[in-house]
């Protein structure tokens, strides 16, 4: 389906136009009447179908909870308490996870005690502990946060898999073992759970008055990003509009879970590329999240560089100043932002039935900096992003 929204609002070319000032009046207020009509005619019960794509923990999932927070009234205190589980699971996670690689990066625990509550948490299973938490259970994993062996481990966090959430749920561990704890708005879009199958949400948005005003319904599809979740892409790839790519700008120094020997930056830029070139996504739009920039911006400023992993920045940094380009942080953004940009300019050919063919694209490729957990930063580019998206320009040129 091709999505011309606003042509089909824009009034009809007028006959009568030469006729006289009266007939434009009329025609005016038939106009304004067909435009209220318009609002509640079937055409705007066709759903505009959103993709989120990306690699794991890219962020999506977090995407679909926020269209939930900002347009389908949130969660309710049932679901709320249904996410403790999850919550509960990343939290032991994340404790077995540093402990378990304190011996692997040969760090010793602060105190003889600590290394008691480490033999305490290594001998349970993989499994969370049930609601409610012992307190045995929380004396340990508190002591244990606060030991500074566990923070030399955490502050090496890129070199192991680790939840970006782990600080987050471990600084809040007193509340959260609260017998009456009920998970937040902000523990819920912290909470992570592996997508390993497709799902999607439908919800309507009011439209600006100057776009015709009344309601659109869009649908946006959430899949796993992990590679062995990738082939299950296709299944819906028809009939997709715009397409979200996710990329997370904090991953420069960390590897993939699920191959320990690739970076995930250049695994998510070269599944930029395939999907930028996939000749089931062509007519699609493509707007690029460039995400968690908050854990780039204390990455940076604990110390990390970007050049460590990638040497050409150090090329990049030469180039002449940049406007709003104060510090690293910046520099780093707009490098990888760059790395995107250089890449829908490849010119490709087709090498697999997958590509489309021959030539530079002459699609256009959009960028946000995003932070998903942030629901004001989401709000504002949502709703740039669903502006562009029902705007007559994108859809003629390049989106649709
Ligand atoms: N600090 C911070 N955390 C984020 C941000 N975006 C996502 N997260 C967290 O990152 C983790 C992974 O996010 P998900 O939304 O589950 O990632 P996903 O892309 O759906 O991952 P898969 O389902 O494996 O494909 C969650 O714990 C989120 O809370 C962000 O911008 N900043
Ligand atoms: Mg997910």
């Amino acid at each position: 389906m091709k999505l011309r929204l606003l042509r089909c609002l824009r009034p009809q070319p007028s006959k009568q136009a030469a006729i006289g000032q009266k007939e434009s009046e009329l025609q005016a207020v038939h106009d304004h009447h067909l435009l209220k009509d318009m609002s509640k005619s079937p055409f705007r019960d066709t759903p505009v179908k959103i993709l989120l794509l990306g690699t794991a923990e890219s962020g999506k999932t977090t995407i679909i909870k926020q269209m939930r927070i900002l347009h389908i009234n949130g969660f309710t205190d049932n679901e709320r308490r249904e996410k403790i589980p999850e919550i509960y699971q990343n939290i032991h996670d994340s404790i077995l996870q540093l402990v378990g690689q304190m011996g692997v990066l040969g760090i010793d625990f602060g105190s003889c005690t600590s290394e008691r509550s480490a033999d305490y948490i290594l001998s349970l299973p993989g499994l969370a502990p049930e609601w409610p938490m012992n307190e045995e259970y929380c004396d340990h994993v508190m002591a244990l946060w606060n030991d500074v062996g566990i923070r030399a481990c955490y502050n090496r966090s890129n070199e192991f898999p680790l939840l970006d959430s782990a600080k987050y749920f471990l600084d809040n561990f007193e509340r959260i073992s609260n017998v009456d704890y009920i998970p937040s708005t902000e523990d819920i879009l912290h909470s992570r759970k592996i997508t390993t199958g497709i799902s999607q949400i439908s919800f309507r948005v009011s439209i600006p008055k100057s776009m015709g005003g009344g309601e659109q319904e869009f649908r946006m599809y959430d899949v796993g990003g992990q590679r062995d979740q990738r082939n299950k892409w296709i299944q819906v790839f028809e009939g997709i509009q715009a397409v979200l790519f996710l990329i997370s700008c904090s991953e420069f120094d960390q590897n993939l879970r699920e191959d320990p020997t690739q970076n995930r930056l250049q695994e998510a830029l070269k599944l930029f590329r395939a999907v930028w070139q996939n000749r089931f996504l062509a007519s699609a739009g493509l707007i690029v999240f460039l995400n968690k920039y908050d854990i780039m911006e204390r990455k940076i400023r604990a110390g990390k560089h970007i050049v460590d992993y990638f040497p050409e920045y150090e090329d990049f940094c030469k180039r002449p100043q940049q406007d709003n380009c104060f510090d690293e942080s910046d520099w780093t953004k707009l490098f990888i932002k760059q790395k995107l940009v250089d890449i829908t300019q490849e010119p490709f050919k087709r090498h697999s039935r997958n590509q489309v063919d021959m030539g530079t694209s002459e699609r256009e490729c959009y960028y946000h900096f995003t932070v998903a957990t942030d629901t004001g930063c989401i709000r504002d580019v949502f709703c740039d992003v669903q502006k562009m998206i029902l705007s007559e320009n994108v859809a003629g040129t390049s989106l649709l």
